[in-house]
């Protein structure tokens, strides 16, 4: 186990596991709809990438950037845009794919972007939720896990930047100070 890992809260093989049944789940949500997947940069890039083969209808695929303002573990709630869209979503089913679900600021704030633009339906899906640390309701569609308050990082996730390859989810140690 690396350095400063204090626990694995999940392991590689489970997580395929639980990934392929994600996958199965949108496959029979989508069937005979047009799914448009957008990924949030940069965590969600490693579930993303192996959500995608798990999905079985056509879809076409897209990156967003956003960076919320604050600390290296803290979200301030005020989100900038790195990277927009490339593609249209207007009248596509859209599926945005992130990491974790933490306070839920970023995704609100992303979500009322999106849905501006006129997506025939948005939904959204995480692979890991943080319910307890919510500072605005917001429920995700597809959920991989819920965690209890603890600063993970692996599978994407990072910690000042690193960690983000690990593929397995871990406990950072010592725990990082966060609101
Ligand atoms: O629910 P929230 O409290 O808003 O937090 C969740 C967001 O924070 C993380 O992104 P981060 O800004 O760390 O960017 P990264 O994906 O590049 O690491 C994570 O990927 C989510 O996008
Ligand atoms: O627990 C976390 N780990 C990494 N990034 C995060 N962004 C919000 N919560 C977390
Ligand atoms: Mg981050």
């Amino acid at each position: 186990m690396e350095e400063n890992i204090l626990k694995i809260l999940f392991k590689e093989e489970e997580i395929q596991k639980r990934v392929k049944e994600l996958g199965q789940q949108i496959t029979g949500d989508y069937k005979d709809k047009d799914l448009f997947v957008i990924g949030i940069l940069k965590g969600a890039v490693v579930f993303l990438s192996d959500l995608i083969r798990e999905i079985k209808v056509p879809l076409q695929m897209d990156f967003m950037a956003v960076s919320s303002y604050g600390t290296s573990t803290h979200t301030s709630g005020v989100v900038r845009f790195l990277k927009d869209l490339e593609l249209d979503i207007a009248g596509k089913d859209v599926l945005v794919v992130e990491d974790i679900v933490d306070t839920g600021l970023t995704l609100t704030y992303l979500k009322e972007n999106l849905l501006a633009r006129g997506p025939r339906s948005l939904k959204i899906c995480t692979f890991l939720d943080k319910p307890s640390r919510r500072k605005i309701a917001i429920t995700p569609d597809y959920n991989g896990y819920e965690i209890p308050d603890e600063f993970v990082v692996g599978y994407g996730l990072d910690y000042n930047e690193q960690y983000r390859h690990l593929p397995y989810i871990g406990v950072i140690n010592p725990k990082p100070t966060y609101k």
